[in-house]
């Protein structure tokens, strides 16, 4: 998302500023309104010294307050990892360079799809709150991902995420 700063803890979205992507827009359906045209996707990035990273996601937005995945979006004709990658970096400085992309879950609701792409860390980073759409980014371990109050679409795909990540291929 590209918005003027503001706090994320505010209970009002900040301006928004710069060009607007075409894919930036709600799509509404039988199974309900989801956010992007060419649908969504986010980065599910496993460090196995520190476990996964979520965001905690501004009050603000959609589900606010929840934990969930850096993520948003598709631009037009993008691949889901690219457009996984690119909204990682741009939300929590996620350095593409440092990790592997070991598999991606896709969930399709035929009008709207959401791609979660697993990576792996190969190279340890910190993320960085580079978006007003963060609260706080936190490595949580496996464990401790479902003591967390978690955003519904994220809540419904971690048991079968979780199954695959630690089950080695
Ligand atoms: N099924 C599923 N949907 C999710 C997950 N995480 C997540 O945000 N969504 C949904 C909520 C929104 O409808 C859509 C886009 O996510 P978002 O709310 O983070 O998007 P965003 O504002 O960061 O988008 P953008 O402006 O940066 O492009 O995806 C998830 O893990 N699974």
């Amino acid at each position: 998302m590209d918005h003027s700063l503001a706090s994320a803890s505010s209970s009002t979205p900040p301006v928004r500023t710069g060009p607007r992507d075409p894919g930036d827009a709600w799509v509404e359906g039988d199974r309900g309104r989801f956010w992007g045209r060419f649908g969504a996707a986010g980065v599910l990035a496993y460090d196995p010294a520190k476990g996964v990273l979520l965001q905690h996601r501004a009050v603000w937005s959609h589900n606010g307050g929840t934990w969930g995945l850096p993520g948003g979006a598709l631009h037009e004709g993008e691949d889901a990892v690219e457009g996984a990658l690119r909204e990682a970096w741009e939300e929590a400085a996620v350095p593409s360079g440092n990790v592997e992309v070991l598999f991606r879950s896709v969930l399709d609701l035929g009008y709207w799809s959401y791609t979660t792409v697993v990576v792996l860390v190969t190279e340890p980073f910190d993320p960085v709150i580079s978006d007003p759409e963060s609260i706080e980014l936190l490595w949580i371990p496996v464990a401790g991902v479902e003591s967390k109050e978690l955003h519904p679409g994220f809540a419904a795909a971690w048991p079968g995420l979780r199954e695959r990540i630690s089950t080695p291929a």
